[in-house]
């Protein structure tokens, strides 16, 4: 790509160096409120991010996950309190320059992909912040580092095909491939899982467990409904319920029944095998 974002660095050492004392926060919430009308969407939640996290939200629908997403991506500012994120505080730095350092994908953004928009250039587009491809022109390791995520991604074979005529699997793929290739800091999915079959959805879990355990990766921030939706290896947990944090931190002190029960509503059994897990309604 010549001008405009950059895209497409490579980092040349791992995001977090093995022995640093403590990685640098790259999602810090403090005390932060979001209200519409009468309505709390949030409410005092506090919750930090490092960088060598991979961190699920879960909750039932309407506690206020997306919310909280839309903080951590620049694309709201809280009512009250203060979010942090790669150093910059919301309200006190250009949200466009901050924007391209995070990853987001989500249903909203996939609808804005046109239907006739070739798969490589859904992807490689993605560096001037554009969605397709117009009159750019890209530089090689642009394109280069576009056919390593489709291929990570395993969208490389339909690259040609346009957006409109993949499966919902397909789909999401592409996005997460285009989501990554800026070479985010921060990587947000807003229910990547949503809308999968069971092959689709194992397929995605298999993808994010590798990308979940790659060292060089950014800190990622996955939302689901679904404990079935968790890869293994991610390392911290956030339950919502009603826009207020019921449990946060380590996930295997978060995932548990009692918690999961408080946070959907309904006692719950939780069945964890080979890092994943299971949740079915108790008795
Ligand atoms: N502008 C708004 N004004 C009033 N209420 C809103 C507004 N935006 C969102 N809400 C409400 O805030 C609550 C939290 O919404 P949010 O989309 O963050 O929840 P969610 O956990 O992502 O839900 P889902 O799992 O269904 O996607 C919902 O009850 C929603 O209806």
């Amino acid at each position: 790509m010549d001008g405009g974002v950059s895209s497409a660095q490579s980092s040349a050492q791992p995001r977090v160096v093995a022995g640093a004392l403590s990685p640098e926060a790259v999602v810090e919430v403090e005390g932060v409120d979001v209200v519409r009308g009468e309505k709390f969407l949030l409410r005092a939640v506090d919750w930090t991010v490092r960088a060598d996290e991979r961190w699920v939200l879960l909750g039932p629908n309407g506690a206020g996950k997306t919310t909280l997403l839309q903080l951590a991506s620049a694309s709201m500012h809280p009512t009250r309190g203060r979010v942090t994120l790669l150093g910059e505080t919301l309200g006190a730095v250009d949200v466009f320059e901050l924007r391209p350092r995070i990853g987001l994908t989500s249903a909203v953004l996939g609808q804005r992909i046109a239907p006739a928009e070739r798969v490589g250039d859904v992807v490689v587009s993605a560096g001037y912040s554009v969605v397709g491809r117009w009159r750019e022109r890209y530089q090689v390791s642009d394109l280069t580092r576009a056919a390593m995520l489709m291929d990570q991604w395993g969208v490389a074979a339909i690259a040609h095909r346009p957006f409109g005529t993949l499966s919902e699997g397909e789909r999401k793929r592409t996005q997460i491939a285009r989501a990554l290739m800026t070479d985010p800091e921060l990587l947000l999915l807003d229910e990547p899982g949503a809308g999968l079959d069971l092959g689709g959805r194992e397929d995605l879990v298999s993808r994010l467990t590798d990308l979940a355990r790659d060292p060089y990766a950014p800190a990622q921030v996955l939302v689901t409904h679904h404990v079935e939706e968790i890869p293994a290896d991610y390392t911290h947990a956030l339950l919502l319920r009603e826009g207020r944090v019921v449990a946060a931190g380590p996930a295997e002190q978060v995932l548990t029944a009692g918690a999961l029960s408080e946070t959907f509503g309904l006692r719950l059994t939780l069945h964890r095998a080979g890092g994943r897990l299971t949740a079915r309604r108790a008795g």
